[in-house]
Parts: C-alpha cells; structure tokens; sequence
C-alpha cells in the first residue's frame, strides 16, 4: 500500500513520537519532522481533524515522506469542551505548567461530579502532500480532572487527568501502560488495523 519503512511524524512534541514509536514497535520507524525543519505550520483549522491533515500534508511536503500526524487536546466537560483544540495554546503558549495551572485555576472549586474530562487523539496519514484520501483514526479516553498534580510520567496534562480505570494519574501510570490504554492508543489501534500491521 505505502512504503511504511520511511515514515514522518508530523510532531514536533517529544512526547508523542516516544508514545507512537512505541506503540509501532520495530514495524516502522518513525523519523521526526524536526529533522526537516523546525517551523511549525499554524494549526488554523477548527476540528482536530482539520488540524491532523494540514500537518500531515506540511510534513509530507517538506520531508518528500508518507506522513503522520497527531492532533490532540483534552475535552473538559464544565468548560464546554475548553481547552480542545487548543490545549497546547491554552496559558498563550506559555507550556505545560502554565496550561495546568490555568486549568486547575478554571476549575477552582468545581466538585468531583463535575470534573468529568476526555482525551482525544485524532491520527492522520497521508501518503504524499495532496493526498485525496487521507486515512484518519480517532481515540477517546474518559477521566476527570484532579485538584492538584500528581505524578512524573508522560507529558502536556497527564499529572491533572485521573483514570478510573487505575485509580492513578495518567502520570502515575507507567509509559507502558498508558501505551496500552490511552486515547492515543486507541487511535493507533485503529491505525494499525487500517494498515494492516499486527
Ligand atoms: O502539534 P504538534 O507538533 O504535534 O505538538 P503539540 O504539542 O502542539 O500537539 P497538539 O497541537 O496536538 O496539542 C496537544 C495538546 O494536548 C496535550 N495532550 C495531548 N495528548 C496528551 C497526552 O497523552 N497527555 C497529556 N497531554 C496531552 C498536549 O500537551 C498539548 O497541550
Ligand atoms: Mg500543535
């Protein structure tokens, strides 16, 4: 189908290309856009799978590779679904410890039944820059969100994101188990299948 032994991910976030790579395993191996250029394209579009492909189509642009991409965000349920599309823009692109601590701010003094809180990951793959058919898989993961930070694992919002399903942090968790578990992973099995990989 594509030459899956040249592949670039569209992400200049180190922590995603350790969580896909691993998910991959030895299959495929991912180089990262930053070997190509270290301007990253604006991120104009309104859904996470608008964001997905015009990073895709960026990457395989400049790198001449089939490319993924990886858009994400965390969906809170008391702000509407905020941060979203623009978690990692959230504290004015100020970084993570300003993210969470705008998002602990926010949610000042909200109840637990009310900190209900979803991952999302949307993956796009295109196998050159105008690709007509993009292959698009999306992962969902369910938690709320804590009162404090807890945890030295993962990246971006994991200290703030409880999982039910542990009773941890989603930084509590180890890598390898939020590899098995996660929304990014849910989407990567989706990939998988659509790939053909085992
Ligand atoms: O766009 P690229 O270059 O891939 O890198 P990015 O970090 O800007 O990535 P996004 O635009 O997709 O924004 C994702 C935001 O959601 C957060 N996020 C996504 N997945 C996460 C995860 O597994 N754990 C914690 N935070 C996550 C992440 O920290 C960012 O703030
Ligand atoms: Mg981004």
């Amino acid at each position: 189908m594509m030459n899956l032994t040249q592949l670039v991910l569209a992400s200049h976030n180190a922590g995603k290309l350790k969580e896909l790579q691993a998910m991959l395993g030895e299959s495929v191996q991912l180089r990262s856009i930053g070997e190509f250029s270290q301007v990253e394209p604006e991120e104009t579009g309104l859904s996470f799978v608008e964001n997905a492909i015009l990073k895709a189509r960026n990457a395989a642009r400049i790198s001449g590779l089939p490319a993924l991409a990886d858009d994400s965000g965390l969906a809170v349920d008391f702000l509407g679904g905020a941060p979203g599309i623009y978690s990692a823009r959230y504290a004015d692109g100020k970084g993570d410890a300003a993210n969470n601590a705008k998002l602990l701010d926010a949610l000042k003094d909200v109840p637990d039944a009310e900190r209900g809180a979803q991952f999302v990951c949307v993956l796009a793959l295109v196998r050159h820059a105008d690709d007509p058919l993009p292959i698009l898989c999306e992962g969902l993961w369910h938690g709320r969100i804590l009162h404090a930070a807890s945890g030295e694992h993962g990246f971006g919002y994991d200290p703030l994101f409880w999982v039910p399903e542990r009773n941890v942090s989603s930084a509590e968790l180890s890598p390898a188990d939020k590899n098995q578990i996660s929304h990014r992973a849910r989407a990567m099995a989706l990939l998988r299948q659509r790939l053909g990989l085992k």
